[in-house]
């Protein structure tokens, strides 16, 4: 591919800025903190409002958007992949030239995701590309090279950005593609603004004094990723799921892969001088900052990673509830991303909980075998079951 690297995502940005996002109050339910994996801090932190509540209006509100849209002639409301078929996908050379460049950065990046994607409908494919590629993008502003200079106001400025291109004014090619994808399918403007919340938080925020705190983080910058592919993806037809319930399942999806990735990298960050951990959890399990910048397993880190591990497993058993209840086409990627992430966690026990000197990681061979279980997953099983 020629020339994506972490620097060219990155074109100059225009000014001005916009407000972030409001949420109003009355929600219901709780599911993975109440289900006790660790005596979790959310209720006692926040009595009024936990994160998890204030997040569940989110997915309500995704859920609505979804439910409220106008049938068509022969269509659900769940099955808008008709309405983008028959609009069709070439919108003319340069839209398709931007999402091809969405692609390629898809492909560079994302590898065995690129490969994931290829089972889902064109027109599918690459709206997911441009969600991959702003979302790429957007992390890179606080964790790429340029991220020493990224300040409030930058953050401004590409919120400003967000809002223009939903409302068809796109800056470059990327953002083109990633107009073109939010008029054409219901996907909703505020779980990315929640991503830029995301990475302001990153700037300013280093400790997480409980889950319900890290909780409201990885929302906000994988969560929400969950959030804005569901729309892409699709419903199966058949599926008699509530959409909220699709929805939290994308969600948990995104905590998980989240809470994955804080685990696997607790070494890297905390020579950043960051501690995604729960403050309180590790005091309860008998450490602290220290323990972690000294890096040694003891007795005390297995016995923590463990309850933080089987913690973010729930997270994806949750996830894999709702994968079903896709698109057909839309289920093997989600399939194959969470295998492969899921699996890093079994890295880490693998390495004695030493997430400070060693990277867990999926070896190629199990990453190949990944695929045609998901494969198997995804699409043969559902077939078999439906001969029964
Ligand atoms: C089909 C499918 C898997 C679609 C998702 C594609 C998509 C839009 C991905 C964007 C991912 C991205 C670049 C997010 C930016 C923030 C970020 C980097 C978050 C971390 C991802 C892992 O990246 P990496 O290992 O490279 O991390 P480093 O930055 O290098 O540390 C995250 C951990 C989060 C990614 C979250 C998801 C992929 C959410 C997936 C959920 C769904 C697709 C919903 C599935 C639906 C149901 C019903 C289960
Ligand atoms: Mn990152």
């Amino acid at each position: 591919m020629s020339g994506v690297n972490a620097n060219s995502l990155l074109s100059p940005m225009p000014r001005i800025s916009s407000s972030s996002s409001s949420r109003s109050n009355g929600c219901k339910k709780l599911s993975l903190f109440s289900c006790g994996v660790l005596a979790s801090s959310a209720a006692v932190a926040n009595p009024s409002r936990s994160s998890e509540e204030r997040v569940y209006e989110v997915v309500l509100k995704q859920a609505a958007l979804v439910r409220e849209l106008p049938k068509r002639d022969g269509e659900t409301a769940l099955d808008w992949d008709k309405t983008i078929q028959n609009e069709g996908i070439s919108d003319g050379n340069l839209l398709d030239e931007a999402y091809s460049r969405c692609g390629e950065v898809c492909a560079e990046y994302a590898k065995t995701f690129y490969l994931g994607t290829q089972l889902m409908t064109p027109e599918r494919r690459r709206a997911v590309w441009a969600i991959y590629v702003w979302c790429r993008r957007t992390d890179e502003l606080v964790d790429g090279p340029n991220a020493s200079h990224i300040t409030p106001k930058a953050l401004e400025r590409w919120e400003k950005r967000l809002t223009d291109l939903f409302e068809g004014r796109a800056y470059d090619m990327y953002d083109a593609a990633l107009s073109d994808t939010v008029s054409k399918y219901p996907v909703d403007i505020q779980p990315f603004k929640d991503m830029i919340e995301g990475m302001r938080l990153d700037l300013r925020k280093s400790r997480y004094e409980n889950f319900d705190e890290l909780y409201l983080y990885c929302y906000y910058v994988a969560g929400t990723v969950g959030l804005m592919s569901v729309p892409v993806m699709g419903l199966a037809p058949e599926s008699k799921a509530s959409v909220e319930s699709v929805y939290n399942a994308a969600l948990a999806l995104g905590l998980a892969n989240q809470l994955t990735n804080i685990l696997r990298d607790v070494g890297e960050d905390a020579r950043r001088g960051r501690v995604y951990l729960p403050q309180d959890e590790l005091a309860q399990a008998g450490l602290c900052d220290d323990d972690i910048f000294r890096g040694k397993v003891t007795e005390k880190w297995r016995s923590f990673m463990k309850g933080q591990i089987k913690r973010a497993r729930m997270f994806f058993d949750e996830a894999e509830k709702g994968i079903g209840e896709l698109n057909e086409a839309s289920r093997w990627p989600v399939w194959a991303s969470l295998m492969l992430y899921k699996q890093i966690l079994d890295s880490i026990e693998a390495n004695d909980y030493d997430n400070f000197t060693k990277r867990a990681y999926v070896g190629k061979a199990k990453k190949l075998l990944s695929l045609p279980i998901a494969f198997g997953k995804a699409v043969v099983a559902p077939q078999i079951s439906k001969m029964w």
